[in-house]
C-alpha cells in the first residue's frame, strides 16, 4: 500500500498494490495492520455502498455532528468521481482547506478522511459505485449537509448545475449554519 500525504493535514491518498496475472488481479483493498504500521489507527465499524445513475450527480457536503462524527475510507469501484474532503477541525493548520482527488475504477485510489471533515463527491461518469468504510455508525439525527458551492470554501467542482438530493439542495451555507465544528 502506497500512502501519500495531501496538502490537507491527516488526509491521505492510499494506493493499494495490485497484483496482476493471467487471470486478472488481486489486491488488499484494506488492511488494519498496514494502516497501523503507517501510524493510522481507525476502527471501522460500517461499510456503505452507493450507486449513482448519472454523470453530474453530486452528493455532499456531508458530515455527522459531534460524537457522531465519522472517519471515512472511500473508493470508487465503478466509473469515476471527483472526491472532495474539507478540513473543519478548528485549530488544524489546514482548517477550511480542501482536497479534490479523482477516484476511478482504474486508478484504485482511496481517500482516507479523518473525523471532523466535510465530504462529498461528483460523478464524472454514468453508473458510478462508491464503497466506503466508516468508523462510526450512521446517525440520522446527527446527519448534516453544507452547500456544495459554499463561497467560503470555493471548491472547484468544474460543474455549475449538478444533480442534487433535496437535502443537499436545501443545505445551509457555512456562514448561515449554527454548527460548531469542534474537532
Ligand atoms: C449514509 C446513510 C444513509 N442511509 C439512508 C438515509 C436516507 O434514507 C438514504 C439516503 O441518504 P443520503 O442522501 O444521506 O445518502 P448519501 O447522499 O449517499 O450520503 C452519503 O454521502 C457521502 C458523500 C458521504 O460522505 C456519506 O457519509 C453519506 O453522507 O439512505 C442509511 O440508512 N445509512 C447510511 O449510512
Amino acid at each position: 500500500m502506497n500512502i501519500r500525504e495531501t496538502k490537507v493535514k491527516d488526509l491521505y491518498i492510499l494506493e493499494p498494490i495490485v497484483h496482476g496475472d493471467n487471470r486478472g488481479w488481486t489486491m488488499e483493498s484494506w488492511s488494519k495492520k498496514t494502516l497501523e504500521e503507517a501510524g493510522l489507527y481507525y476502527n471501522f465499524v460500517q461499510d456503505n455502498h452507493s450507486y449513482s445513475a448519472h454523470k453530474g450527480i453530486l452528493r455532499g457536503l456531508h458530515f455527522q455532528l459531534g460524537d457522531a462524527a465519522q472517519a471515512k475510507l472511500v473508493r470508487c469501484i465503478r466509473g469515476a468521481v471527483l472526491d472532495v474532503a474539507v478540513d473543519m477541525r478548528k485549530g488544524s493548520p489546514t482548517y477550511m482547506k480542501w482536497e479534490a482527488v479523482e477516484l476511478t475504477e482504474d486508478n484504485f485510489r482511496q481517500l482516507l478522511i479523518p473525523r471532523g471533515f466535510l465530504h462529498g463527491f461528483l460523478t464524472l461518469t454514468d453508473k458510478v459505485e462508491i464503497v466506503y468504510k466508516l468508523d462510526n455508525y450512521y446517525n440520522r439525527e446527527a446527519d448534516r449537509s453544507i452547500r456544495w458551492d459554499d463561497p467560503d470554501l470555493n471548491i472547484d467542482w468544474g460543474i455549475d448545475n449538478p444533480i442534487l438530493s433535496d437535502k443537499d439542495r436545501n443545505a445551509p451555507y457555512l456562514k448561515d449554519s449554527d454548527i460548531d465544528f469542534y474537532y
